[in-house]
């Protein structure tokens, strides 16, 4: 496998699982933002209920103090005029929720008319929301004072409004106190998750109920630096959805805080609500999710590069096995090549000697004879013939005969070492030399020096009429060839030669230029 595809194979891999990663990346963190903001929204929501339902309650309220307020004189210059007050304040409270006592307070502080009757006489002189009515003589403002536990135990926020003379001189308070239990109902319908609490502050931070209750937080002062109140009075906005810290509790969570003000109701402090859950819990499900999908791609990861990993090696092994049975057929067709040149050459040579046998002679001739002829150069042909050679077989043996043959055939060769010449064995004791672009003066040498090199040889022949030892006759024909002519007329006219020369006493050398 090349180096190429391997690179390029984990450089798809990559670019793949990254891309899918980012994706992941992104989609997770776009989840979360949704997650954030539909809770933001949803708390929001819950926020503006709770305002909605606090605010028809103080309307109501103001508006029934108004009412107490303008009847206050009447009853006053009644004969059982406070009877009459009382049996008025109960069915207003009565009709009124989230009240718990409605009161009358005269101007030197005393309770005289109230729904509940352990009230009257009571002195509140002291109280601060008493002081600071008589000091200020508003009767346009409903005071709404800090919590505080009121002389019935009960932890109360106080609603008054001063009650003023015809003459504009202060002649009392009629006061409200907020009944905690109903506002508990109505802030627990708005808590849609265990983890959720929603409370409400004094304007000036001390806590006034937090739903679910949780021992120690009402009373406690929220005005911290840093803390959820903090941040969002001074914000100077109606609505924020903040998180962090809870300076109450220590928790981490997601708010939404709500300053209730109305200004039809001319309250001189806010109170604000907070209603929140904790931030763990609102990214619970995205994290359980998130790891799902991290754990999802880190198998996936796992999986694609093992499974590459694996895909590759196979494959590696796939083409070394292919390589190796390529290099198999390969030797093999070598192998056979071979064989098949040693077959041709084998089909070209005299099996007893090792040269040319005539099939090939007679190839080479015929290329030889048409070169020559575009060359117009000469070609020289001899005839060989060992003299005597029937006598020499019966006289040594047929064996000695072969080995005399092998020897013949040798020495000729030698003699004819030129890159173009040919020597074959033209049929049992008979040779042929083929000698291209050779001239008669030059064959003639050539042929002298073979027919010595035979006698040199001197291999004994003492049948031979000719010499004591073997020799040979040579019959050497020379041709420029011609279109008009054909090999078989310089073979013959070299075989006449032969014939010459055997007839004029062998072991010599005719020759004739055609
Ligand atoms: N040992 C051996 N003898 C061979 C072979 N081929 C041919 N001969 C012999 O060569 C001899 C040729 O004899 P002839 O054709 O009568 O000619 P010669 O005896 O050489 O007489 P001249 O050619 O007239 O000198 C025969 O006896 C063949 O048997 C061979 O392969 N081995």
């Amino acid at each position: 496998m090349s180096q190429n595809r391997t690179g390029l194979e984990w450089i798809t891999l990559l670019v793949s699982l990254v891309m899918l990663g980012v994706y992941i990346l992104w989609s997770t963190v776009d989840q979360k933002y949704e997650v954030e903001q539909r809770e933001q929204d949803r708390l929001s929501v819950q926020a503006r209920v709770i305002d909605i339902h606090i605010s028809q309650q103080l309307s109501a309220i103001r508006h029934v103090l108004t009412e107490v307020r303008e009847r206050f004189p009447i009853w006053q210059n009644q004969q059982r005029g406070m009877s009459l007050a009382n049996e008025r304040l109960s069915a207003f409270t009565s009709a009124l929720t989230g009240v718990r006592s409605l009161s009358i307070v005269d101007a030197t502080g005393f309770i005289i008319a109230s729904n509940l009757p352990s009230l009257i006489n009571h002195e509140v002189q002291d109280r601060e929301y008493f002081q600071l009515a008589s000091a200020e003589r508003n009767p346009g403002i409903l005071h709404i004072s800090p919590p505080f536990t009121a002389v019935t135990g009960n932890w109360v926020i106080l609603l008054s409004m001063t009650v003023l003379s015809d003459e504009g001189e202060f002649t009392g308070l009629v006061i409200a106190s907020l009944d905690q239990d109903r506002f508990r109902a109505s802030m627990n319908a708005v808590n849609y998750a265990d983890d959720m609490w929603s409370a409400i502050a004094h304007g000036d931070g001390l806590q006034f109920i937090m739903e679910p209750d949780r021992a120690g937080q009402a009373g406690m002062n929220l005005a911290q630096p840093g803390s959820f109140f903090t941040r969002h009075v001074e914000s100077h906005n109606t609505e924020n959805v903040l998180s962090g810290k809870v300076y109450s509790t220590g928790e981490h969570r997601t708010m939404a805080l709500r300053t209730i003000q109305p200004a039809e109701l001319k309250m001189d402090k806010p109170l604000v609500i907070a209603v929140g859950r904790d931030s763990n819990k609102i990214f619970q499900e995205w994290r359980w999710e998130t790891t799902l999908h991290i754990t999802l791609f880190a198998m996936l990861l796992f999986v694609s590069v093992v499974s590459l990993m694996r895909l590759q090696r196979i494959q590696r092994e796939k083409e070394r096995n292919a390589a190796a049975a390529t290099s198999a057929i390969n030797k093999k067709n070598s192998e056979l090549e071979t064989l098949n040149e040693s077959l041709r050459s084998l089909a070209l040579m005299d099996g007893l000697t090792g040269i040319a046998n005539r099939r090939h002679f007679d190839d080479v001739i015929d290329k030889e004879w048409r070169r020559c002829e575009r060359e117009q150069a000469p070609l020289a042909l001899m005839m060989i013939d060992i003299d005597h050679f029937k006598d020499f077989n019966d006289h040594y043996g047929h064996l000695r005969g072969d080995d005399s043959l092998k020897l013949i055939a040798n020495t000729i060769s030698q003699e004819l070492s030129r890159g173009g010449d040919l020597v074959a064995r033209y049929g049992g004791e008979e040779f042929v030399c083929l000698v291209p672009k050779c001239d008669l003066d030059a064959a003639n040498a050539k042929a002298e020096s073979i027919r010595l090199a035979i006698a040199a040889l001197d291999i004994p022949h003492e049948h031979s009429s000719a010499s004591p030892h073997v020799t040979i006759s040579i019959g050497l024909a020379v041709e420029i060839p011609t279109s008009d002519d054909a090999p078989a007329s310089l073979t013959a006219l070299a075989d006449k030669c032969l014939y010459r020369a055997k007839q004029q006493g062998r072991n010599r050398v005719c020759s004739a230029l055609s």
